[in-house]
């Protein structure tokens, strides 16, 4: 048995970024910039209006001063003139001040009779101006990598980018393994189960943005999955659930070698999710998942996410780990790595008692999975502990 973090360095090291594509700005969210992206314009590009109101020369903006408004300057059609003393330009938001004016005052800062203005109020000159380029230059970068969430979209948008360069999609191949499994919906035989952890792992995937398709499930036959395995030709993953442990039906690991996979490790000293195995089929990298559920979906946390985003060119990093203060005591640990399914609120952390790793009710409720290191001792009530929040 390996340790969590040499397992995750050895997954790692089988990964390589996937390849890139150019697409359309609109369906860039969620997905991993592969290029930086560089500013068209500068915004504004010119000087804007930040209110609705009359822009004036701010040097004679006193309170109680008189403007003659000369014209008009609306968002998308400037004041083609120049402003004069005495003179004042009705403007709107977003609107390009205009040559001469230095200064904007609001509209309910004024008393207006005809083409006449009087400042009601004392200004703060120079104000309600957005000078040219105040957000960006043009050439300004948006660095790669970087997951591209919808703030970093409209930023791409405003600098003019149609299109950007993004790593590929990892597409991922589930293999749910199991006489005993039927598909939600289908009506079980009295000695089968609904598979379960196959669809958490899909969402789970979606959720990391990698493209995954669901096989069939495979029989307990060697026959069955070879033939599935055939089916998950072409994927950047194949992850089978299931038959990964050392029962006479567990066949996942001999049936993997038969086809030609390079092991890189097999168990690892976690609980739950011990009997997990990775390594590299033809071009497909692999990685077999323990079948209880919550084992599988906490190698999916665990082990999954940061592989799917190296795959697509993100830092190569573990899960992000939080920490929080225990609300009861912790007994010591044995000599595997513990993930508990607990709950945290206003940074406190509940660890359910009961932790088999079938519950996936627990799971369900869980927002966190605590983390305690191998032979780890006794813990208190209040002392800090690390946790992945789910
Ligand atoms: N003698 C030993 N027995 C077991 C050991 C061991 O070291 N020695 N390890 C245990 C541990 S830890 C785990 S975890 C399980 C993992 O076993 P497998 O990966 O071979 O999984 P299965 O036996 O196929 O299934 C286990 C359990 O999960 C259910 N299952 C499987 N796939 C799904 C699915 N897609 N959706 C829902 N449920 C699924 C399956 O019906 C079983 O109940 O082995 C222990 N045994
Ligand atoms: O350690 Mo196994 O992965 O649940 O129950």
């Amino acid at each position: 048995m390996i340790s969590v973090d040499d397992a995750l360095d050895a997954l790692i090291a089988l990964v390589e970024p996937l390849g890139t594509e150019e697409i359309p700005l609109i369906d860039a969210a969620n997905r991993v910039l592969a290029s930086d992206a560089v500013a068209r314009r500068d915004q504004p590009p010119f000087a804007a209006s930040a209110m609705d109101g009359y822009a004036v020369n701010g040097a004679e903006a006193d309170q109680h001063a008189q403007f003659k408004v000369v014209g008009e300057s609306a968002a998308g059609e400037r004041f083609a003139g120049q402003i004069k003393a005495g003179q004042a330009v009705r403007i709107f938001t977003g609107a390009p001040v205009p040559e001469g004016a230095t200064h904007v005052v609001i509209q309910e800062e004024i008393e207006r009779r005809g083409d006449l203005i009087t400042i009601t109020e004392a200004q703060n000159v120079p104000g309600n101006i957005r000078p040219a380029g105040n957000d960006f230059r043009e050439g300004a970068r948006i660095a790669a990598p970087r997951l591209l969430r919808p703030e970093d979209v409209a930023l791409l948008a405003s600098m003019n980018i149609a299109r950007v360069t993004v790593y590929r999609r990892p597409v991922v191949a589930l293999i749910s393994t199991g006489d005993e499994l039927v598909m939600p919906g289908e009506t079980p035989g009295p000695d089968q189960i609904i598979a379960s952890n196959t669809f958490g792992l899909h969402a789970l995937l979606r959720d990391l943005g990698a493209v995954p398709r669901l096989l069939p499930i495979a029989r307990d036959t060697r026959e069955s999955l070879e033939m599935t395995f055939k089916l998950a030709r072409g994927a950047d993953l194949i992850i089978t659930i299931g038959g990964a442990s050392v029962g006479d039906h567990d066949l996942v690991a001999p049936v993997a070698a038969s086809l030609g996979m390079e092991q890189a490790f097999y168990k690892v000293a976690m609980r739950p999710g011990k009997p997990l195995m990775a390594g590299r089929m033809g071009e497909s990298l692999m990685l077999g998942l323990p079948g209880n559920p919550v084992s599988a979906m906490v190698c999916g946390h665990v082990f999954m996410a940061p592989m799917i985003r190296a795959m697509q060119g993100l830092p190569a990093d573990a899960a992000p780990q939080r920490t929080a203060r225990l609300a009861a005591d912790l007994p010591a640990n044995g000599p595997r790595q513990h993930y508990q399914r607990a709950r945290v609120e206003n940074g406190e952390i509940t660890v359910f008692d009961r932790q088999d790793s079938s519950l996936l009710t627990i799971l369900a409720e869980a927002n966190a999975l605590t983390i305690t290191p191998p032979n780890a001792p006794a813990m208190k009530a209040g002392e800090t502990i690390s946790y992945l929040p789910l």
